[in-house]
């Protein structure tokens, strides 16, 4: 594949262990530029190991990792954030005891151009630049996590269950700025505990269930009710 139309993020054949046990079973996943593609499943089907084995965090994987074309399956973890690639942890990847504008520059490699652009896109933010951050709501404080992760420019996002546990104002906020992101040109793959919020934002949806990929497509080729009974309900392929 040239890089000129090679996926921004893409999967082959990827297997993940944590010692003997395997949590993630030869999966294909591929997200493009500018595409918002949603990861669901029910829990403990391997969708934050799959978010992890994308960025090179340490789990047992084989298979293969490229990062806008390039073979990146050897490269550590900070190789492929160079390679532009920012994973949003789930929880609040954070250090609660600095200034949100600290947490900024510290994360970001742009300067402070970078540092007024993430501002200028969350507006409270830029209010509390000199406030704690570790006393900020918790929406607020899942807005800097992705907000340190813009400061990067980064091609590709991995958010894992952003919306967490925020009040549904907050998650709007957040979502709308990844929709933003997504119109930029960065490609976006999110873990969603909201099925309807998933496929209302993503392009495309993969499902999770015990480390295999059950079901991939579109939004209009399903529905939430459809996933809901077919994949995602606790019953569901036992
Ligand atoms: N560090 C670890 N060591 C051992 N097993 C782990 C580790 N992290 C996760 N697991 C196991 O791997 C499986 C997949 O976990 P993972 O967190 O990837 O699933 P998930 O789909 O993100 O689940 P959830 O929705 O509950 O966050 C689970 O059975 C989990 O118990």
């Amino acid at each position: 594949m040239s890089a000129a139309n090679a996926a921004a993020l893409e999967l082959r054949g990827v297997s993940a262990r944590y010692g003997p046990s395997v949590v993630l079973r030869d999966v294909d996943l591929s997200v493009r530029p500018g595409e918002t593609v949603a990861l669901l499943g029910p829990n403990g089907a391997g969708k934050t190991t799959l978010l992890r084995s994308a960025a090179g965090l340490p789990v047992g994987v084989s298979g293969s990792v490229y990062l806008g074309g390039s073979d990146v399956t050897r490269a550590r973890s900070h190789r492929r954030s160079r390679a532009g690639l920012c994973l949003v942890p789930e929880g609040r990847a954070i250090f609660p005891n600095l200034t949100v504008a600290e947490n900024i520059r510290l994360h970001g490699r742009s300067g402070r151009e970078a540092a007024e652009r993430v501002f200028e896109a969350f507006p409270i933010l830029a209010e509390r630049r000199s406030q704690r951050a570790g006393l900020m709501s918790g929406g607020q404080q899942q807005m800097l996590a992705l907000a340190r992760c813009l400061t990067t420019d980064p091609q590709v996002v991995l958010l894992d269950e952003v919306s967490m546990g925020l009040a549904p104002r907050i998650v709007d906020e957040i979502f709308d700025a990844l929709q933003l992101l997504a119109r930029s040109g960065v490609a976006i793959l999110l873990v969603e505990q909201y099925v309807g919020k998933a496929l209302a934002m993503a392009d495309r949806v993969y499902v999770l269930d015990r480390g295999r990929i059950s079901w991939t497509g579109t939004p209009s080729e399903t529905s939430e009710d459809d996933l809901m009974n077919r994949y995602l309900s606790v019953d569901a392929g036992s």
